[in-house]
């Protein structure tokens, strides 16, 4: 039998609801991430709609949804950012402290975790040039 959209086991995206859900978790997690003051200066360069669309896009890479991104790889944006892994792990627990919050089953969150763990390497710094 051929996998179709039909037989395709659903994404935890579809799961949660899709679109409309990634919407609702966006509009937490950009408050929870903005209200942070070691993470609030990344975004004050960053116009307010690229906000919440680098948010929706980010929640819907980690939760398996549609990849309709077509741009800069996640290390060509975020390489010149310098992000430390401290900041990274603080992203991931607005993250999973806004799915908990909504109610979203804790397996998802794990998975969401897991992935977390998959792109790090493209986001947060590599070497570390401050004490070099
Ligand atoms: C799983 C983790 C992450 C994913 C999937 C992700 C995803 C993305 C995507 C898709 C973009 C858009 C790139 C573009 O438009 O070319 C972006 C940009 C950006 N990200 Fe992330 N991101 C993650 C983590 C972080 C973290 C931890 C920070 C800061 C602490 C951050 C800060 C930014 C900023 C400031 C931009 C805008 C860069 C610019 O316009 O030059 N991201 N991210």
């Amino acid at each position: 039998m051929t996998v179709t959209e039909e037989t395709a086991p659903a994404s935890h995206y579809e799961r949660i609801g899709g679109a409309t859900s990634v919407k609702a978790a966006v509009d937490l997690f950009y408050d929870r991430v903005l209200a942070d003051p070691e993470l609030a200066g990344y975004f004050t360069d960053v116009d307010m709609p690229g906000q919440r669309r680098h948010l929706a896009l980010m929640l819907t890479v980690v939760l398996g949804g549609p990849n309709e991104y077509a741009g800069r790889s996640l290390a060509e944006a975020h390489q010149p950012l310098r992000i430390p892994v401290e900041h990274y792990v603080k992203v991931g627990e607005h993250l999973t402290v806004t799915l908990t919050e909504l109610g979203v089953p804790g397996d998802i969150i794990a998975d969401v975790q897991v992935v977390l763990g998959q792109v790090q390497d493209q986001v947060v710094a590599s070497g570390n040039p401050a004490s070099a």
